[in-house]
Formats: C-alpha cells, structure tokens, sequence
C-alpha cells in the first residue's frame, strides 16, 4: 500500500501541472480555435482529415475525471491539438498561427515546469 500512496501523491501533483497549465493555455490570447471541438458543421471535411480531434474543453474534461494516469498522457494529448492545427490549415492562416504561438507557449512552460528547469 506504502507504494500505492507514492503513485497517488506523485499523480496529484502531476495533476496539479496540468491544471496549472490548462489554465494558463486558455487564457492565452492565442486560445481562442481551441477552447472547443471543432465544429464539423462550419468544417464539414473536418472529421475526414482530422481522426483524432482533440480540444482544450476535453483536455479540461479529462483531467477532472481523472483519465490521466500522468502528465504525459496529458501531453499527448495537448500535442494531439496542434498536430491536427498543422493537418487542416494553412501556417499563414489566422487559426494556424494561433496553433504555431500555443504550441511554442506550451512546450516552454512544459519544459519549465519540468524538474529539470
Ligand atoms: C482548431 N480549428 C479551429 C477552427 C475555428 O475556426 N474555430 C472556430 C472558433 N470560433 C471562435 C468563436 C466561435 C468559434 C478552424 C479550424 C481548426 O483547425
């Protein structure tokens, strides 16, 4: 059990990263194609090229109900966002430059929130 409560506390404190993180990330200036799914009814070839569609209110969803077992589960599927930014719009576009100045402000403070930093 004495095991049991280590990976309880570490996977806490881990959760309390990505909160912080979520947090931060959705009051970004640059959030705003990202704080919902993408509606397939405005992008109707959406769900063709994107198979997995990923977005900042499900991230939300999934770390209260505690889906991730680590904060590395929690980047997958953050990174999950701007690799499908990347698929479906163009660099120069207003939403693919919003997705390259998130993903450049997540992996920074990702890192910083790393021991290592
Ligand atoms: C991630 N992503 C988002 C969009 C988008 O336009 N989102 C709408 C955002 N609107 C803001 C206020 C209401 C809705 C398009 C392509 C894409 O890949």
């Amino acid at each position: 059990e004495k095991k049991e409560k280590h990976a309880t506390k570490k996977l806490m404190k881990e959760l309390a990263i990505c909160k912080t993180l979520l947090g931060e990330m959705e009051l970004h200036e640059d959030s705003w194609p990202f704080l919902l799914p993408v509606n397939t009814k405005q992008f109707p070839t959406y769900r063709k090229i994107i198979k997995n569609p990923m977005d900042l209110s499900t991230i939300k969803k999934r770390v209260h109900d505690l889906t991730y077992k680590s904060r590395e589960d929690f980047c997958v599927d953050v990174r999950q966002i701007f690799d499908n930014c990347e698929m479906f719009n163009e660099d120069d576009s207003p939403v693919g430059k919003a997705g390259h100045g998130m993903r450049k402000f997540f992996e920074l403070r990702w890192a910083e929130l790393t021991d290592k930093h």
